[in-house]
């Protein structure tokens, strides 16, 4: 990576889905951002947010174009320790606890990111912010789903990761709880990490330091 590369760039990015000849959900999108840097995809329901975050996170190569972190095409970018997605299924482990989910990428990334002490301060750190704690023994199926997407949460931020992918973090939480993930959102990014937020909560477009719309598959032009 050069020193003038951003932490993820987003290169003329085209992305088909379904059967050949569908047109393409994504158009020539262009995105850079840097560490730290709080970015929100907002949209209406179908205009590609989700398409692109699973993108950034490496869960597919683009039709055409690129999608680079720290230089690496995304796909290619094996550890949770630098880009870790919380998607809007939440694939959490239903036999494992609340906490066993959170602190499961420290087992499965034990040579990247933060040591194991620190981890484990993060891990109670992130359960007490977004108000797990107390439920941290309980296996993940037998909590709510707002509970269930805060676990998701932190599991993806547990490793303190260069880039955290969140697509709708606040779509299943009340007011209350919106506070709890904006404050564990803040949280990382004071900690260095990049974050890319799929959102329509107009309180997470106003915590954001930038706002990409799309529309129907496209960036939508500034101004
Ligand atoms: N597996 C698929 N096959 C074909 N088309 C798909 C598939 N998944 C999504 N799409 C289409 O791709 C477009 C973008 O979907 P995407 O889920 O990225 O939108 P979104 O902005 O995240 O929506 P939402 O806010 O509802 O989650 C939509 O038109 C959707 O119907």
């Amino acid at each position: 990576m050069t020193s003038t590369e951003p932490l993820l760039r987003v290169a003329g990015v085209t992305h088909r889905l379904g059967p050949t000849g569908a047109p393409p959900v994504l158009h020539d999108i262009d995105l850079a951002v840097d560490a730290a840097e709080l970015v929100a995809l907002a949209g209406r329901s179908g205009s590609g947010k989700s398409t692109l975050c699973h993108l950034i996170a490496g869960l597919g190569r683009p039709t055409s174009g690129a999608v680079r972190v720290l230089g690496r095409p995304a796909d290619e970018v094996a550890s949770w320790a630098t880009v870790a997605l919380l998607p809007q299924r939440l694939a959490l482990v239903e036999e494992l606890s609340v906490r066993e989910n959170v602190i499961l990428p420290a087992g499965l990334h034990a040579s990247t990111g933060p040591a194991r002490s620190e981890r484990r301060e993060l891990c109670d750190l992130l359960l007490d912010t977004l108000n797990l704690t107390h439920l941290g023994a309980r296996l993940a199926s037998q909590t709510s789903l707002g509970e269930q997407q805060r676990t998701a949460l932190a599991r993806a931020l547990v490793l303190q990761p260069r880039l955290a992918v969140l697509d709708e973090p606040t779509g299943h939480q009340d007011d209350e709880n919106v506070d709890r993930v904006l404050a564990a959102i803040l949280l990382a990014r004071a900690g260095g990490t990049a974050i890319v937020v799929a959102s329509h909560d107009e309180r997470v477009l106003e915590a954001a330091n930038r706002v990409v719309p799309l529309r129907d598959g496209r960036l939508v032009p500034a101004g």
